[in-house]
């Protein structure tokens, strides 16, 4: 008996936000690829923030649900989660007397995250009493120590030591988690009754998230969804530890509740959708089409058709060369602010590292042109557009929310790859011919370049997620205003007067 699709009932508590309880349960069976069915033990009041009541059905309930469910569906695992009282751990453990499904994985729920008791403290020694009908019982270290009946270890080699004896009182094999350990390691550890040292042991760094809320209830549905389908425990916890630590990386896409927030438990499934064509709909793509007319006026603009066609003055292009420099200067600055904001250290590194590449490479390859040019072809100080264009930069990375700083920065990659598109198109439309400002056209479709825009579009659509409504809009007005900035900016050399001592360009 070794089902492709194992019929996995979960027998537990609710959650009503669906992060623990049945409905990460059933959510876990699901994404290891089983069927997932539930009995329900206790409708729970609860959100990612606390516990607020619990209703206990009368156990006929619960029993008559068991019954249905065993009585129609061949059952190849269980999954057993908060029971809560007494009444329903004895009515539960009569049922596996009765029927017991090849596969039992008991997780003895007594306190949540949040911190809500949701077991009994009269039921602790019943709960004890069920554990030889597990093949596996995944406690925490504080659950752990009350079924050993014990102090809460306080390393993970006490832990494992517990672990074992609680295995050969009841002659179970028991999940030694490291989840509550203090320090950055999630080890877990399968540990037998025949003897202490563990049976497999996996380490791993902790992944860096405060949406932990059911992972204990999804490891254990998914590892009797795993038995289920092949009967090897190592490599059921090995798969599921993978899957789990990939549902607690990707938990921020989901968004859900003020508190502890659930894990993504679908992150692989996202992915497959995304490969057929369902990829969720993006604010920066609302952001984009919101830009188009603005977009087509630049593409108009006599500076851009000059550039792209090659007919452009030496001059406006050195004019625009000397203002681009000046405005790198601010938003170098600009990435600098929002480095310092950015939440997380992939963002700021991010940042960071844009700003040091717009001191350093961009503005030195200026510098190189402009030298070339003569001493006369560096201007005064930043013309009327650079100055507008800068401050509303600094002035929105410094004292705007983040996600609005994010949205003032964007059309700097995103306009500009775009424009840089357009100049390719009409460079080559212009012929073969030598054209006097391919090399600076190449620079805009430099890989590191497209793949920073990417980059930073990704981050806005990931601080939009999580934005207000308000804070959505104020983005939408600001990066708006910066497609206006971008187009005034390339406008603004056909106004600009002639440079004095041109000899050439390079
Ligand atoms: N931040 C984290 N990074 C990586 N793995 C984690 C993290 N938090 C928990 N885990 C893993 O999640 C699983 C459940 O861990 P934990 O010890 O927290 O159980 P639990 O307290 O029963 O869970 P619950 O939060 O549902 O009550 C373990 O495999 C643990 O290693
Ligand atoms: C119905 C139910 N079962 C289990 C948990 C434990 O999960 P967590 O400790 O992550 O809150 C819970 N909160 N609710």
């Amino acid at each position: 008996m070794s089902p492709r699709v194992p019929r996995v009932l979960a027998v537990a508590g609710t959650d009503p936000t669906g992060g623990a309880g049945q409905h990460a349960d059933l959510k876990s069976i699901a994404a290891m690829g089983g069927y997932g069915m539930s009995a329900v033990t206790a409708v729970v009041v609860q959100n990612t923030l606390g516990v607020r009541c619990v209703h206990v059905p009368p156990v006929e309930f619960l029993a008559a649900q068991l019954d249905a469910v065993a009585e129609d569906v061949e059952i190849d695992a269980v999954k057993i989660g908060m029971l809560g009282s007494v009444p329903v751990i004895e009515t539960v453990t009569r049922w596996l007397e009765d029927r017991r499904p090849p596969v039992v994985v008991l997780d003895p729920v007594m306190v949540a995250t949040s911190g809500g008791r949701l077991l009994e403290r009269e039921a602790e020694d019943a709960l004890r009493a069920m554990l030889g009908h597990a093949d596996l019982v995944t406690p925490n270290l504080p659950e752990l120590a009350v079924l050993a009946q014990e102090e809460i270890a306080s390393s993970w080699a006490e832990a494992l030591a517990q672990g074992h004896r609680v295995a050969r009182a009841h002659g179970t094999l028991v999940l030694v988690k490291g989840g509550h350990l203090t320090g950055d390691r999630t080890p877990d550890a399968l540990v037998g009754p025949d003897a202490p040292k563990p049976l497999v042991a996996f380490d791993g760094a902790r992944v860096p998230t405060e949406n932990s809320h059911g992972t204990g209830c999804s490891l254990s549905s998914a590892l009797a969804t795993l038995q289920a389908r092949h009967g090897d425990w190592a490599h059921s916890l090995r798969i599921a530890r993978e899957w789990l630590r990939g549902a607690l990386e990707r938990s921020g896409d989901l968004a859900v509740g003020h508190g502890s927030g659930p894990v993504h438990h679908f992150h692989h499934v996202q992915d497959a959708l995304e490969s057929w064509g369902a990829a969720p709909a993006r604010f920066s793509d609302e952001l984009w089409a919101a830009s188009a007319g603005v977009r087509r006026e630049i593409e108009e603009l006599d500076f851009v058709r000059g550039l792209g066609d090659g007919r452009l003055e030496p001059e406006r292009f050195l004019a625009y060369l000397d203002q681009d420099l000046q405005y790198l200067d601010g938003y170098s600055r600009a990435l600098t602010l929002l480095a310092a904001r950015a939440p997380d250290e992939r963002q700021r590194l991010f940042f960071a590292a844009g700003a040091v590449s717009c001191t350093e490479t961009e503005s030195e390859l200026h510098r190189a042109r402009l030298r070339h040019a003569g001493p006369g072809a560096a201007g005064a100080g930043p013309g009327e557009v650079t100055r507008r264009y800068t401050s509303f930069l600094l002035a929105a990375t410094a004292a705007e929310p983040y996600p609005v700083g994010l949205a003032a920065v964007l059309p700097c990659f995103w306009v500009y790859a775009d424009v840089g598109r357009h100049l390719g198109e009409l460079a080559a439309a212009a012929g073969t011919g030598e054209h006097p400002y391919a090399d600076w056209l190449a620079t805009y479709a430099d890989e590191g370049f497209q793949e920073a825009t990417r980059t930073a579009r990704e981050l806005l659509d990931e601080a939009a997620r999580g934005a207000s409504p308000a804070v959505r809009e104020r983005m939408r007005e600001v990066f708006l205003e910066a497609c206006a900035l971008e187009r005034d900016f390339f406008a603004a050399p056909v106004a600009a007067v002639r440079l004095a001592g041109i000899d050439g360009i390079e």
